[in-house]
């Protein structure tokens, strides 16, 4: 078989096809991505692809036994069909770096014309019914058609991209020169990447407060993503700069070399494979981890107190912020440590994946550490001094403002997937911080996110540090800043309450809610499936009109007390950031739960202010493609400006007329409960 084919003589499936010239030999890996799949994978390729051709031929010939010509044509299609999955499986077997757009590639040029020209209509499924392979044939034509359109006819729209390391999923946006969304993917952990076994993105170890997530299935999401983007059409040539966020405070461990390894990553393999050795943690403690309280507690102790402690880095110590962590593990796992050449926010460890060498941490989501001073913008040599020895080396010297080019993109992305070597990568930061450019907050409005966490967020010129709050450097000028709330238990919680009250469904919850009246007949619950933020306790409770605990609620009024309960809850917490009912600001909403009216509703009326919901989708990633585009102009014109075109509210719901009658004493009421849970448990412990 191997002597069919010459070294540089023509290739067996250039078959002419009417109308088209055939090109000899010409696949799109020749033209366009020399060198992409490695050379002994293309030659070998190049042999065993002989075959697949061979049953090609074999079933055009025998279309001549169909009847009608419909009939005709679909044989035609399924062979061409069969022949692209016979590609794919000589791609997987050899290169085993397959996908579906390498496979596209390697397709000779004629073929695919061919199949586009004449299967528009004729679907994979339409020859042995199978569904599985559906999608990979709308890619196949997919990726043609993107193909004709960007490369054949040289169109060319710079385009901007951000990605979402989140809890549960990682999103990615690209959006144009007008800020217009035109290409979104998004890969979610659990269903996805099935081999990490993670629930809700994460594991945790039973029976304790302990909140992990393997870094590697971050980098595989990040390879299927790329992916994805490439399916939706995005032509990665296009790309100008990438910024992006990932969720806050998660750290990740880098074995000493790595840093080595990511600067000489090989094109022809995936990222995960090039990284699997890179962690000296393979499980990296994330946001959900309160497993650290006795650091917390000796960091304060070092710092002379809380609010000394808040006064430097925005917040007393919180379990779940890095400096903590980092020092239970250079605590209890000293080899661990000493064998980490560097440590990396998740925002900061996504970036560094696409600069190929380790990136800054960015203000923003440094000030989520315990570790930074909030106003110098520089570390705190005493909260460092405090957390572990020598640590300023493993976080890097310098922390950059969000808005900050921090290098060109790393030549494995341009090898592998054709974006251009001057794509710029912008600082990553936190989900919370991104959210804040993504959804414009105005001076005085509040940004509420109803993701896996709750938080409300807001812009503050003057900030004072409290131990109530966080007070983190604003992401779009780092000389302002912006306050957060985080509440853990969100849409976790919903989702569980949701499971046992309305079958899992959405809709049947939503019904239950609207069957019971605003104020929920004056019962009040509490839902802490993982041990909260504030108070630090875990447990269902729930209360009567008469502030009785009560055992259980009827489904409909558990429905409405899980929502009203954590909008009580963003209520009164926000009231000590300078929240007030008078203002005329309004409540600006982003995250997962964001599309649900019902509950958008129950927002308004709690804060008796109008909600308006994003219409640029995930409100994180947009914000990080903004500010991809940002960086490139900011010595230009502002932020405000650069987005003052955008129309990106909708108005969802208004107050209901007694809504402050309702709920402004059941905020008072909301408080006494939530002191007497905390002070029951404080005393149980
Ligand atoms: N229709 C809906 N009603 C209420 N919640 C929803 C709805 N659709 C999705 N969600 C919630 O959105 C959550 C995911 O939110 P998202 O902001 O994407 O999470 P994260 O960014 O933390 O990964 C899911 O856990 C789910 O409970
Ligand atoms: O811990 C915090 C903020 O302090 C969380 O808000 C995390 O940043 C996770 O965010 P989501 O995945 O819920 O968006």
């Amino acid at each position: 078989m191997g002597s069919r084919i010459q070294p540089g003589g023509n290739f067996p499936g250039d078959l002419p096809v009417p109308g088209i010239p055939a090109q000899p030999g010409m696949t799109n890996i020749d033209r366009h991505m020399p060198g992409m799949l490695g050379d002994n994978c293309y030659h070998k390729l190049r042999y065993y692809m002989a075959s697949c051709e061979d049953a090609l031929l074999q079933r055009q010939r025998d279309t001549r036994n169909a009847r009608t010509a419909p009939d005709i044509q679909r044989r035609l299609c399924c062979s061409l069909y069969f022949y692209h999955d016979c590609l794919s499986k000589v791609v997987v077997q050899h290169c085993r770096d397959a996908s579906p757009m390498v496979v596209n590639l390697v397709m000779p040029e004629n073929r695919r014309r061919e199949m586009v020209i004449n299967c528009r209509t004729q679907t994979r499924d339409q020859c042995n019914g199978s569904s599985h392979f559906k999608s990979v044939f709308q890619v196949v034509l997919n990726l043609t058609m993107v193909y004709e359109d960007n490369i054949l006819n040289d169109k060319f729209e710079p385009t901007y991209l951000g990605f979402d390391f989140s809890t549960q999923q990682l999103k990615a946006i690209a959006i144009n020169e007008k800020l217009e969304i035109i290409h979104q993917a998004a890969v979610q952990f659990d269903n996805d990447l099935p081999e990490f076994r993670t629930q809700g993105g994460v594991n945790k170890k039973e029976g304790s407060n302990v909140v992990t997530a393997p870094p590697l299935m971050w980098v595989k999401a990040l390879d299927m993503v790329l992916e994805r983007l490439k399916i939706s059409g995005l032509d990665f040539g296009t790309v100008q700069s990438i910024s992006g966020t990932g969720q806050q405070h998660g750290s990740v461990y880098w074995k000493k070399g790595s840093r080595e390894k990511l600067k000489s990553l090989n094109s022809a393999k995936f990222l995960h494979h090039e990284l699997q050795d890179a962690f000296t943690l393979r499980d990296s403690p994330i946001w959900m981890d309160s497993s650290t309280t006795e650091q917390c507690q000796a960091l304060e102790k070092a710092l002379g107190g809380p609010e000394k402690l808040a006064t430097i880095t925005g917040s007393r110590a919180y379990e779940r912020f890095t400096g903590p962590q980092i020092a239970k593990i250079a605590a209890t796992r000293p080899e661990v440590y000493n064998a980490t050449e560097r440590i990396s926010l998740v925002s900061s460890f996504a970036a560094s994946l696409f600069l190929g060498d380790y990136a800054p941490i960015d203000l923003s989501d440094g000030s989520g550490m315990n570790l930074l001073d909030i106003w110098s913008g520089k570390w705190s040599q005493i909260c460092l001094d405090a957390t572990a020895p020598g640590l300023k080396s493993k976080l890097g010297d310098t922390v950059v403002p969000m808005a900050t080019v921090i290098g060109p993109i790393s030549s494995y992305y341009v090898d592998r997937y054709g974006f251009s070597e001057s794509t710029s990568i912008v600082a990553f930061t936190g989900d919370n911080p991104a959210s804040l450019v993504g959804l414009v907050l105005d001076e005085g409005d509040i940004g509420v996110s109803l993701g896996t966490s709750d938080t409300v967020f807001l812009s503050l010129r003057n900030p004072t540090p409290s131990v109530n709050w966080h007070i983190l450097i604003n992401p779009i000028n780092p000389d302002d800043h912006m306050a957060l709330l985080c509440f853990k238990n969100g849409s976790l919680t919903r989702e569980r309450i949701r499971n046992e009250t309305a079958e899992g469904s959405w809709d049947i919850f939503n019904e239950l809610i609207e069957s019971t009246p605003r104020g929920n007949f004056g019962n009040i619950g509490f839902y802490f499936d993982s041990t909260e933020v504030y108070p630090l306790v875990k447990g269902d409770f729930r209360f009567n009109k008469f502030n009785e605990k009560v055992a259980r609620l009827s489904k409909e009024v558990e429905a409405r007390a899980v929502i009203e309960g954590q909008f009580l809850r963003l209520r009164l917490h926000a009231s000590s950031l300078g929240y007030t009912e008078i203002s005329d600001s309004c409540i600006k909403v982003t995250g997962g739960a964001s599309c649900n009216s019902t509950f958008l509703q129950i927002l308004s009326d709690v804060f008796n202010k109008p909600v308006y919901r994003q219409t640029m989708g995930n409100s994180a990633s947009f914000g990080t493609a903004l500010m991809a585009k940002y960086a490139l102009v900011a010595d230009k014109i502002s932020f405000k400006e650069m987005s003052s075109s955008l129309e990106m509210f909708k108005l969802v719901c208004k107050p209901s007329k007694d809504a402050h009658g309702i709920y402004t004493p059941m905020v008072e009421r909301y408080k006494i409960l939530e002191d007497k849970i905390k002070t029951e448990t404080e005393t149980n412990n």
